[in-house]
């Protein structure tokens, strides 16, 4: 069953946060669902405001990520690519999702991966939280990444001096 053991009733409080959705256009009418999920839970995790751009394919999702996690603190990639013809179809998948990887590694801002990868519409239709759908991935996508950004805001905050330390004189 698709999305068996994912994580459910997932509440962060992100308020404070700079959120950005970075959205592909292909299959537009499946990734407006994912878009509109996306901030339909950005809103309910308290970031009512995200950044909001689109771009042509999911080949091109990386290259913007890295821009926008230069002044935000959690990115959202969302896309549709589904399987045609030709091997094209996995050098589109290993390429975006090495790439969105690699942009939040080198950037240290968390980049939620809300892009369907499937062998036909319906597999894509059934993950992107339309009335009927069986699964939100949009949501998902959106939810881990500010989850991710309250957990490093917290791991960066400054350390509080206990005035326990050495040498404190306690
Ligand atoms: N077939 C799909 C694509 N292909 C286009 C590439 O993502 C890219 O825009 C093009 O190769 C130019 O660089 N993109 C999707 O997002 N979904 C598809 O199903
Ligand atoms: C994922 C793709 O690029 C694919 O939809 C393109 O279709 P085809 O492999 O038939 O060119």
């Amino acid at each position: 069953m698709s999305g068996a053991g994912a994580p459910t009733d997932q509440a962060v409080d992100a308020s404070g946060l700079r959120l950005a959705i970075v959205a592909a256009r292909w299959h537009s009418d499946i990734c407006e669902s994912l878009l509109a999920r996306a901030t339909a839970c950005a809103l309910e995790m308290g970031v009512p405001d995200p950044t909001v751009v689109r771009v042509s394919g999911a080949l091109e999702l990386p290259v913007v990520a890295q821009a926008l996690a230069a002044d935000h603190d959690a990115v959202v990639a969302l896309g549709v690519v589904v399987r045609g013809g030709t091997p094209h179809f996995e050098y589109v998948c290993d390429s975006f999702t090495a790439g969105l990887t690699r942009v939040s590694l080198d950037t240290g801002v968390p980049i939620g991966n809300g892009v369907l990868t499937t062998e036909g519409e319906k597999q894509a239709r059934d993950r992107a939280g339309l009335e009927d759908s069986a699964e939100d991935k949009g949501w998902e996508a959106t939810v881990a990444a500010l989850d991710t950004a309250v957990t490093l805001r917290r791991l960066r905050a400054p350390k509080r001096d206990t005035g326990f330390g050495i040498g404190s004189g306690a």
